[in-house]
């Protein structure tokens, strides 16, 4: 019988840097995993695909998935729905596969409560300035929506102590190397792999 996948929970306030970090650790990483692609009602931004960054859909498709239980967890935030479509998180997990999810915290909270055993990380800016320098430099969001992501990144940070990981996110290639480390570490925990001695020390 093949070991569960784990669940790795990655968050922190928009523009901090957790798609960049992802995207470094799927290209250079020997660490393995398959991202979740989130399902969202934002309009789509130049260069997003669909079903690569996002499923994009409509407010009612996606009220749809949430009555049909389609949705491991969603939220809202900055007027628009985001959520993780279930199936494709069990499939891959009961495949033995590590899933990453890059969410904002209500939806980890959800998630803490369903999958009480995944890795919940939190991805910091060094500071705000930082952090409102580079949702300003990605050039994706007006000045309007630039303020209310700021707004919810003060709260969201005070959310920090409901994670299990405090990562900041500095240069990339250091909050890369400091989320390998705990995805190493957390996969040598005695409660993840005492399945596989269970033959040599009985149940
Ligand atoms: N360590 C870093 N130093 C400087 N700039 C960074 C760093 N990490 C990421 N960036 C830049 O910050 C911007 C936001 O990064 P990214 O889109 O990955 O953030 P995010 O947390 O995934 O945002 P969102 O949650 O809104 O999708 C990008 O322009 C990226 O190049
Ligand atoms: N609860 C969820 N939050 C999600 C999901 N996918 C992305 N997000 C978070 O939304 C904000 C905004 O993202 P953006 O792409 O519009 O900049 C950011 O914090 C994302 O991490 C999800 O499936 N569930």
């Amino acid at each position: 019988m093949s070991t569960r996948g784990m669940l790795i929970v990655l968050s922190g306030p928009s523009g901090v840097g957790k798609g960049t970090v992802r995207k470094a650790m799927l290209k250079n990483s020997s660490i393995k995993f398959d991202y979740s692609v989130s399902m969202t009602t934002r309009q789509m931004r130049p260069g997003e695909v669909d079903g690569v960054d996002y499923y994009f859909r409509t407010n009612e498709e996606f009220e749809e998935e949430i009555k049909n239980d389609g949705m491991l967890e969603y939220a809202k935030y900055v007027d628009h729905y985001y959520g993780t479509p279930l199936k494709y998180v069990n499939q891959k997990l009961d495949a033995g596969i590590d899933v990453l999810l890059e969410i904002e915290v209500n939806g980890a909270m959800q998630v803490r409560e369903k999958m009480p055993d995944g890795v919940f990380i939190f991805l910091t800016p060094p500071d705000l300035t930082s952090l409102r320098d580079r949702i300003t430099h990605r050039g994706t969001d007006d000045e309007k929506t630039i303020d209310k992501r700021m707004e919810k990144a003060k709260k969201e940070i005070q959310m920090m102590t409901s994670y299990d990981y405090a990562v900041v996110n500095d240069k990339i290639p250091n909050a890369v190397e400091k989320i390998e480390g705990i995805i190493r570490s957390e996969h040598l925990r005695v409660a993840r792999v005492i399945d596989q001695y269970k033959k040599i020390i009985g149940d």
